[in-house]
């Protein structure tokens, strides 16, 4: 199969452009680099928005709510609404409450930040664990007394946690290990996040070391990209033709993924966690966006015309 186009003029950008009513737009690694946004993007999304064109941003980034998202985007000058926003933190608060129907009298323990909370507080879920400062301690070493069990607790749910420590993993497992009942939930399994040019260890790397310890006994359903939870969440929420559909990233793991799983057109743009070789090199992935580009913010020429 021929390796799939890369758009380079304005006329490829055009006809790609007008051949598109609904955006899927992913964030770390398109619209912004933590916290610069993509040269020429803020251009391009204005030009989405004079064109009438339906915009939803789809990130597996799990320490924002929507509300701090609306924030952020505020902050950087990006016109956006909650109701388009969907984090995997809020894709796992909806997925907990209307397909989990998590019971009111059970807890779930969360590795993760203060927007994934946030998410679950906003749905009547209750939680322990993250941000909570009791857990965010080392422990002395091979102390494990620090792993009572807890009949409340309901759920185990991983997110992107910057104070990820041996406390809160040995937590989690213990409950794991301990009661089938308890249902283990990643809001994403991303293994790099993208910042200022390169990456460090994402999501799926905090949590792989349960996965791995737990591995033949307990396996995690992903709520975030590629997987169609998200994509329900989306769906529940807009109506939308996946034909004139397109999801932008720069995944392939999840948002071109994403993308195929659902029918959708993708366009892989480079500079965040994909290099050129994964598509164009001697043994490429067999997951194939539909175009490629170097950037977004590319398509700012449009603008000119
Ligand atoms: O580690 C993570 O959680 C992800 O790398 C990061 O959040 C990806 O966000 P996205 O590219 O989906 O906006
Ligand atoms: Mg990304």
């Amino acid at each position: 199969m021929a390796p799939p186009p890369f758009l380079t003029s304005p006329e490829q950008y055009k006809e790609l452009f007008d051949s598109v009513d609904t955006f899927l737009l992913d964030c770390d690694g398109v619209i912004y680099h933590g916290p610069v946004v993509v040269e020429g993007v803020k251009t391009v999304l204005q030009l989405m928005r004079d064109a009438g064109k339906k915009i939803i941003f789809v990130t597996n980034n799990a320490t924002k709510s929507r509300k701090m998202y609306k924030t952020t985007f505020d902050k950087l000058g990006i016109e956006a609404y909650e109701e388009e926003i969907f984090g995997s933190a809020y894709a796992s608060a909806v997925y907990m409450s209307r397909i989990l129907n998590f019971p009111k009298d059970k807890r779930v323990y969360v590795l993760g930040e203060k927007g994934l909370e946030d998410e679950l507080d906003a749905v009547g879920i209750q939680r322990c664990g993250g941000t909570d400062p009791e857990d965010r301690v080392f422990i002395p070493s091979m102390d494990f007394s620090h792993f009572p069990a807890d009949p409340t607790i309901g759920a185990v749910l991983c997110g992107f946690d910057s104070g990820i420590n041996y406390k809160k993993l040995g937590k989690a497992y213990s409950y794991l290990r301990d009661d089938p009942n308890v249902h283990f939930l990643l809001t994403n399994q991303d293994r790099v996040f993208p910042t200022s040019g390169t990456t460090y260890p994402g999501s799926g790397s905090l949590s792989a070391p349960l996965v791995f310890a737990l591995q033949g006994k307990r396996e995690p359903t992903v709520i975030g990209k590629p997987n169609k939870h998200m994509m329900d969440a989306i769906i529940a929420e807009h109506h939308f033709d996946p034909k004139r559909a397109l999801m932008v990233g720069d995944n392939l793991l999840t948002d071109i993924a994403f993308g195929l799983g659902s029918d959708v057109r993708t366009l892989l743009v480079m500079g965040g966690v994909t290099h050129k070789d994964q598509v164009y090199g001697p043994e490429p992935s067999d997951i194939r966006p539909t175009f490629v580009v170097e950037s977004l913010g590319d398509f700012a020429v449009l603008a000119k015309n």
